[in-house]
């Protein structure tokens, strides 16, 4: 009826559901959250939008996060299993648009009031001037540390590497258990020792390669010295795991995580009093003191056969309302600024101490090949912590890696 109403011939085309406006059929979404702690609050929230589209059937599926960035370039390349929307880490989403793998947003029911975007979230969503995903949560990483092995060892919270390296020694002598846990399998975690020595993997803005050159040597000598020292536990693999582990139950006082790790991490034995978390800035290295950004986005797969649904379905999860949801079960941070005011997110201990964190967190080039700097760096950063190679070695290669990956760049 309304159709006709607008009286143009091609309206009466659009199906009563359509000219209702009531969306329907499948959409399947990929979530890559932590399985056993995030997914059963995405999964929970997924649901509400089939609640408010009674003829929309929402399929989650939960995707480990070291799986989903292949898989999903393997469906889109190949045509079939794609899902219609996908979390899409800010690495994966240019390096995805560029393969063509993603739907524009822009002018879409998809990205509503663009402008309420935390423009450091935003940045990772564009591609050659087009927006293609909503930010969800935006992460960096701090120092967490146990309040009452900290108490009982008469230290304060490390400010800089060779506080880190004292405070670790006393909280040995005291307790036995090394003071500090280096995540030695995941490359992220090099990443604020890196900027703390004046170094980066790459300057887009020069297109060069820097990994290699003296700060990044330094960097990785200083992580060397920490386990070498026995300042920090590590391990070459199952980073994750014996990480969480060891913290949750007190073997380590502190440990470099984000606010991904702290739904988990209240799951330990530790924390059962939340209170007894702390969480500060990453030491500063020799010359500076900063930490990355991270966080996921939304995004619709170009191939997607039920857009209409799929925009309607990543604005109803990255809307002011669910991110003010999210933060209050797990603690994550929103990406719309406007959440920032919610109640839930202005009384939140997490948000209150990362907020800041994420302002001034060390931005990262988002171009297609960011994400794939990782893969060469972690080879050689866990064989500086095992031993293997030498810091001078492992940011030779490093850099060798990259500008056969970057090409062109100096
Ligand atoms: C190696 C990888 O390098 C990079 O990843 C960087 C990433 O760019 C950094 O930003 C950082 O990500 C933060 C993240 O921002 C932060 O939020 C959090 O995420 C939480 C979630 O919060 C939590 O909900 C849950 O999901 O769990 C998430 C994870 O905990 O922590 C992340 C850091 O873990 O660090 C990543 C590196 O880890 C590449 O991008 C690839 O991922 C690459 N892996 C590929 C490698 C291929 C073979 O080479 C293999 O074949 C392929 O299949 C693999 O995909």
């Amino acid at each position: 009826l309304a159709a006709t109403a607008c009286g143009s011939d091609d309206d009466k085309s659009n199906d009563a559901s359509k000219s209702s406006g009531e969306l329907s059929g499948t959409v399947t979404w990929w979530d890559t959250s932590t399985a056993g702690s995030e997914d059963k609050v995405f999964k929970k929230i997924a649901e509400g939008f089939e609640k408010k589209h009674p003829k929309v059937d929402v399929k989650y599926v939960n995707v480990p996060f070291g799986e989903a960035q292949n898989k999903f370039k393997n469906a889109a390349q190949s045509g079939s299993g794609a899902p219609d929307v996908i979390r899409s880490e800010v690495a994966w989403t240019p390096e995805f648009a560029d393969l063509g793998y993603l739907a524009p947003l822009d002018g879409t029911p998809a990205l509503q009031k663009a402008d309420d975007f935390l423009k450091q979230a935003a940045a990772s969503t564009k591609y050659k001037d087009k927006t293609y995903a909503v930010p969800q949560v935006i992460d960096s990483m701090g120092i967490f540390y146990n309040k009452k092995i900290f108490k009982a060892a008469g230290v304060e919270v490390p400010k800089t590497v060779a506080e880190l390296k004292t405070v670790s020694k006393k909280i040995k002598d005291k307790t036995g258990n090394p003071g500090f846990y280096l995540r030695g399998d995941d490359a992220y975690w090099f990443l604020s020792f890196l900027y703390g020595e004046g170094g980066d993997m790459v300057d887009a803005s020069s297109q060069s390669v820097t990994i290699d050159n003296p700060a990044g040597v330094k960097a990785m000598k200083v992580v060397k010295d920490l386990v070498d020292s026995g300042a920090a536990k590590t391990d070459a693999t199952d980073g994750w795991e014996n990480m969480q582990s060891s913290f949750k139950d007190g073997k380590v006082a502190m440990m470099i995580n984000g606010p991904w790790a702290v739904a988990d991490t209240y799951a330990g034995k530790e924390f059962k009093d939340k209170t007894n978390l702390g969480v500060a800035p990453v030491p500063a290295g020799s010359v500076a003191q900063g930490a990355p950004q991270g966080g996921h986005n939304l995004a619709v797969y170009a191939g997607s056969k039920n857009l209409d649904a799929s925009y309607a379905f990543v604005d109803y999860m990255t809307s002011v309302k669910t991110q003010a949801q999210v933060t209050k079960e797990l603690n994550l941070l929103p990406t719309r600024t406007s959440a920032y005011a919610q109640e839930s997110v202005v009384d939140n201990e997490i948000v209150g101490f990362f907020k800041p964190v994420v302002e001034s967190a060390v931005e990262r080039p988002w171009i297609p090949e960011t994400g794939s700097l990782f893969a060469p760096l972690v080879t050689e950063y866990t064989k500086v912590l095992t031993g293997q190679t030498t810091p001078e070695k492992a940011a030779k290669t490093t850099g060798d890696s990259y500008r056969k990956l970057l090409k062109g760049w100096k």
